[in-house]
């Protein structure tokens, strides 16, 4: 297959772990016979520092022209630290997902049995953690209109949402919780917020369509406290932007860091891939950040257009890795391996599963069905 990749590795450790997705992918080229070709554009504070602006001109049409997109991370503390800036590195990101109307972001939390004493929770609790967040992207208070009084003493953001934004992430969490334990759970505010009770309309209704999915609502504080708690019970989550962006960096910790954690986001037209972390500016140039939730991002961009198989070799190796203790610090402190040998290691593992003898495949993948 020919897939035409824009890179778009923006600050911090961006670079760092696109490099190593990138790897992985050119492995899978030479394993499966694929040709990918990759081209890079700046987003976010090296773009502001280039050309004055997070998200340039041409950096919106190479991903328009592009078959998909790899994201790294945005941000720098030089932006963080400073309130009264005008331009921000987000605002590149956000303005890219409205643009591209990336209206899902689709983040699996996984538990890999390697690492269960990885993680600061027990393992009686997190041993079968296997879920997905239906996060919706486009929308709610990051891009209802925001108001600074002109003494600069009140300020407010608006969470706003249509019953057509809430309908289209809603219809792709039923279809995905019916390929997986059929069960859905919609976390809102409902009993404060107005649009968290549209959400409820919405989706209740919508759940009509799909009786074998099983419906359940949790408001946010507590769906906060049972992904900690007993996080084995849930198989979709559903939620809007903000909540959804708390959560996920909350569920990483189930599996022992949030440099494991992928997402796609995804809209009619375009699709991009992206881990949920960030730029995590005080590891750029040292080689420790882990770059595994940027290659599982890879992994879920080759499962996007059906390269199962392909997707299932990078996962395979990643296991591998995991299983080798080839990992970066934030998975074991005494780690000698950085963020590159950690990149070589599994873009060097990335077989066809024919060349494999004596197969357990078990336990290969993000979760049941991360994409559909
Ligand atoms: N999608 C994105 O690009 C994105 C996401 C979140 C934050 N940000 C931006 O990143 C900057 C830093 O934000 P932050 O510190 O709140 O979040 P962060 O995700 O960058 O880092 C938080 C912590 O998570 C851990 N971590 C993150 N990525 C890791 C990795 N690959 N390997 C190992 N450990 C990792 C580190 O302990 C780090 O201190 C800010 O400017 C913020 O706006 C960008
Ligand atoms: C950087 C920021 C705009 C972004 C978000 O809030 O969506 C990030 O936290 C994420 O999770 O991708
Ligand atoms: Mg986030």
């Amino acid at each position: 297959m020919k897939l035409k990749i824009a890179l778009l590795e923006g600050d911090g450790i961006g670079p760092e772990v696109v490099a190593q997705a990138v790897k992985c992918l050119q492995a899978v080229e030479e394993t499966f016979n694929h040709q990918f070709s990759y081209e890079n554009a700046l987003i976010g504070a090296a773009a502001i520092d280039k050309k004055g602006t997070p998200l340039p001109n041409d950096t919106l049409g190479l991903c328009k022209k592009s078959d998909a997109i790899l994201f790294g991370a945005i941000g720098s503390p030089k932006y963080d630290d400073d309130p009264d800036t005008q331009v921000r590195p987000e605002q590149g990101l956000l303005r890219l997902r409205e643009e591209l109307g990336l209206f899902a972001n689709i983040r699996p939390v996984k538990v890999f049995p390697t690492l269960i004493d990885r993680s600061p929770l027990k393992k009686e609790i997190i041993n079968t953690t296997d879920f997905i967040i239906y996060r919706e992207l486009t929308g709610g208070i990051y891009f209802g209109e925001k108001k600074l009084s002109d003494d600069g003493s009140v300020a407010s953001d608006l969470c706003e949402y249509s019953e057509k934004e809430i309908n289209r992430i809603t219809h792709l969490a039923f279809k995905a919780a019916k390929t997986r334990r059929k069960k859905l759970t919609l976390v809102d505010k409902a009993n404060v917020l107005e649009s968290s009770r549209l959400w409820r309309r919405v989706v209740a209704k919508v759940g009509e369509s799909y009786p074998e999915v099983m419906l359940d609502f949790l408001f946010v504080d507590n769906a906060a406290m049972q992904i900690v708690l007993n996080p084995s019970q849930f198989d979709v989550i559903l939620t809007e932007n903000l909540f959804g962006d708390i959560l996920s960096d909350e569920s990483s910790v189930i599996g022992g860091s949030i440099g494991l954690l992928p997402s796609a986001s995804i809209g009619s037209e375009y699709a991009m891939f992206e881990p949920i972390h960030g730029s995590y500016p005080q590891a750029e140039g040292k080689d420790i950040a882990n770059p595994i939730a940027c290659i599982f991002s890879a992994a879920m961009l080759l499962e996007h257009f059906g390269l199962k198989e392909e997707s299932k070799a990078v996962i395979r190796a990643v296991n591998k890795s995991l299983k080798n203790n080839f990992v970066t610090p934030d998975l074991n402190k005494k780690s000698k391996y950085g963020t590159n040998h950690v990149g070589d290691f599994i873009a060097g593992n990335i077989v066809d599963a024919d060349d494999i003898l004596n197969l357990n495949d078990e336990n290969i993948g993000l979760g049941k069905s991360t994409i559909i």
